[in-house]
Formats: structure tokens, C-alpha cells, sequence
């Protein structure tokens, strides 16, 4: 579904990307990880089209993304940190995507509902606490269906049960065939619910391994131990 292919950028002197290749496929849950710093927003921003690689090409879909920009539709995309019109309200900010969006579509408004949205609408943006921020991003990111889903830090700043609401609407995603990239650095919390790891190290891809392969070349229970025990030994 997404092949990526040798790519590099550079910022200034900064390698941020090193010769990256990858290919993602419908129906995994991949947990993107790596220590900071190491490219994987550069990466994520680069599979939006919201970073134009020095080198090397991505494909979504079999159409090279520089070519074609109506893949985007098919990500549903929840930044680290949402950045929205502070004057709007919510209300306004989901209306102006759906008006953006044109579509016949019904709305996924299972988040939407779970968060209680509708009890917020009034809010302005620049007024939300960090994790309703999260929220209305989570909603927005699911709104329309989206088989590819790029999460950027999904849970970090939600509280326990806005957690576990979204935790579950992945799993339910992933269940669907949807294919889901999440960074995080909460390992513990992938466990379960990713099935494969990306693992960066200065822009280069370290590894890329099934959950249970991982898990299995290392003998360690948990995806966060496997980690561990691969950077401590330098094994692939
Ligand atoms: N627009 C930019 N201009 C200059 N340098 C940049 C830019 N964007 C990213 N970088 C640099 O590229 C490197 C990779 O950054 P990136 O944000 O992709 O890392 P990351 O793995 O997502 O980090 P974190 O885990 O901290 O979120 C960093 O050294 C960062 O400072």
C-alpha cells in the first residue's frame, strides 16, 4: 500500500532522513519508534506530502505521491501537537473539515461521541486544555473513513479513559484491515496493539519485524524489552 523507497532529506547540515527504505501493507498496525530526534516526523511528514524529500520516492497506492495528490483523502492524520484557527470553535473547525471534505459520506462519529464533543461545540480552540485538543484531533483524524491512519503520539496527554476510548477504536481499525503507523514512546502502551515495529536510529531504518518475530529473535516477552535488549546488544 505504501512503498518507500531510498529516501533522504536534509536540513542544512542534518541528515533527517538517511537512505530510508520501507513498505507498509493494508492491515498492519505498525508502531514507529526511535529515539528522539532520529526522523520519524520527518518521515511521517514526508508520507503527507508535507516534506519534499531530497532523494528517493514514495508510493502509495502503486502512484508516486509527487504526482497525484488525491491520496491524501485516504490518510486520516493526528498530529503530535493540532494547530487549529484559535478564534474558531470546535464546532466550527469540524464544520469547515466536512465543508473541505465535500463528501456523501456519513461521518464516523463514534469519537466524536464517546469524547462527548457535542457537549463543546461552543468552545473556542484557543481555550482547550491540551488532551480536549487531542480529542477534537482523534476525531477529526477518523472522521472520514481513512484505510491508512498516521497517528503521531495518539494517547500522550489524554487522560486514562480518553486513553482507552481511542485505544480501542485503533484496535477496532486495525481489525478492519486499516493500515496504522503510531509513534510513540510509551512502548508499553503498543503492546497489544501493534503487530509490527519500525525501529529509526539517525534517519536510517534499524529494523522492521513482525511483533512476534521480534519478540522471538530477541526471547523477550514485551516489545519494550526487545527494544532494550536489541539496543544494549546492537543485534538486528
Ligand atoms: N524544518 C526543519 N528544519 C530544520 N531541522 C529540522 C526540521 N524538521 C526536523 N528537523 C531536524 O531533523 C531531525 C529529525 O527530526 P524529527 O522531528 O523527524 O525527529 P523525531 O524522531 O520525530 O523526534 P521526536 O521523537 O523528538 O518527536 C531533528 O534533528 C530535527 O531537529
Amino acid at each position: 500500500m505504501i512503498v518507500i523507497k531510498n529516501i533522504s532529506k536534509r536540513f542544512g547540515k542534518l541528515q533527517a532522513l538517511d537512505h530510508l527504505s520501507l513498505q507498509l501493507s493494508r492491515g498492519a498496525c505498525v508502531a514507529l519508534i526511535g529515539p528522539n530526534g532520529c526522523g520519524k516526523t520527518t518521515l511521517i511528514k514526508s508520507l503527507l506530502g508535507m516534506v519534499l524529500p531530497d532523494e528517493g520516492s514514495l508510493i502509495f497506492n502503486g502512484q508516486d505521491i509527487r504526482h497525484n495528490n488525491e491520496y491524501r483523502r485516504q490518510i486520516g492524520y493526528m498530529p503530535q501537537i493540532g494547530r487549529y484557527p484559535e478564534n474558531m470553535t470546535i464546532g466550527q473547525v469540524i464544520g469547515m473539515i466536512k465543508g473541505i471534505r465535500n463528501s456523501n459520506e456519513t461521518p464516523d462519529y463514534e469519537l466524536y461521541e464517546q469524547f462527548g464533543i457535542d457537549r463543546m461545540l461552543h468552545k473556542k480552540m484557543r481555550t482547550l486544555s491540551g488532551g480536549t485538543t487531542q480529542k477534537v484531533s482523534a476525531t477529526l483524524a477518523f472522521l472520514f473513513h481513512p484505510p491508512v491512519l498516521i497517528l503521531d503520539e495518539p494517547t500522550a496527554g489524554l487522560d486514562p479513559v480518553a486513553a482507552e476510548i481511542l485505544k480501542a477504536k485503533i484496535a477496532d481499525a486495525k481489525n478492519k484491515g486499516r493500515l496504522i503507523l503510531i509513534t510513540s514512546h510509551l512502548l508499553s502502551e503498543l503492546e497489544g496493539m501493534v503487530n509490527q515495529v519500525v525501529f529509526m536510529q539517525e534517519g536510517k531504518l534499524l529494523l522492521h519485524k513482525d511483533t512476534t518475530e521480534l519478540k522471538a529473535v530477541t526471547g523477550q516477552k514485551t516489545i519494550k524489552e526487545a527494544i532494550v535488549h536489541l539496543l544494549k546488544t546492537g543485534a538486528k
